[in-house]
């Protein structure tokens, strides 16, 4: 492991997203949580990236950030250069709805619908012209290898294919980045490795960029750069070999 720099720099057609002093502090006053303070990264374009820290570091408030579900108290997010921060809420959903897919640890799948029934109506439910749903919907499920399957409902598949199916419905509009918080969390080790190489071959075949949050160490060994919170503070960045 060496370590990465991700200092912020000009605009630079390799990094997908660039955060800038970014600072969020939720309440006011005497309740006020400072949950994060003074995070610069730069994320290159086609890379797996795991962010990492301890309970309440502050990983899912910087990947809100990341994805625009939540605004900076200070600070500045640019994707491909184009500032999201200073974007109205709505240019910020059509830009989620179109450019990024969201993976939790949860699942999330409709439990009375099959597999391609949830990656279908993800994409209804975000607006996507219903001419091609059906192709996009099954050559998602095709890519996540839950095509054979997608006729099952989500409590007829094991955790790691439901995941594989939200994963699917994550990328079935074909966004350019993922953002998943804790993917893995709710798998044994066999099925987190299978979700990961799932997020390698999308990286590998169509240039996706995957940022996540883990607690797993041995899933971080998977990814290609690492960076570590610390009481909301960005304390290292690595590279993995
Ligand atoms: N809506 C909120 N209101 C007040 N405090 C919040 C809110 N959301 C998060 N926090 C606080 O901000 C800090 C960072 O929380 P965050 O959820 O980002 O941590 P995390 O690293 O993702 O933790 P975990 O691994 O447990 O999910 C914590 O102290 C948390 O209590």
């Amino acid at each position: 492991m060496t370590s990465l720099q991700m200092e912020p720099s000009g605009i630079n057609e390799m990094v997908i997203l660039k955060a800038a002093g970014l600072k969020r502090v939720f309440g006011r006053g005497q309740a006020a949580v400072t949950a994060l303070t003074d995070v610069h990264l730069e994320i290159p374009a086609g890379s797996m990236v795991a962010l990492k820290g301890r309970s309440g570091s502050g990983k899912t408030t910087l990947l809100n950030m990341l994805s625009a579900l939540d605004e900076p108290t200070e600070g500045q997010v640019f994707f491909r250069g184009c500032e999201m921060t200073k974007m109205s809420g709505k240019d910020r959903s059509a830009w989620r709805r179109k450019d990024i897919g969201l993976v939790f640890q949860s699942f999330g799948l409709i439990p009375l619908m099959n597999a391609y029934e949830n990656v279908e109506f993800g994409l209804r439910i975000a607006g996507t012209p219903v001419k091609g749903n059906k192709e996009a919907a099954e050559h998602a499920l095709e890519q996540v290898g839950m095509k054979e399957r997608m006729r099952h409902r989500p409590g007829e598949l094991s955790g790691g294919e439901q995941q594989r199916v939200a994963i699917a419905r994550a990328i079935a509009h074909k966004p350019v980045l993922l953002i998943a918080d804790e993917p893995t969390a709710e798998l044994d080790t066999r099925m987190g490795l299978q979700v990961m190489r799932v997020f390698r071959e999308l990286v590998r075949r169509s240039g996706m960029t995957v940022v996540m949050t883990t607690h797993d160490p041995g899933i971080m060994e998977l990814v290609d750069h690492v960076i570590a919170l610390e009481d909301g503070k960005i304390v290292s960045r690595t590279t993995i070999e």
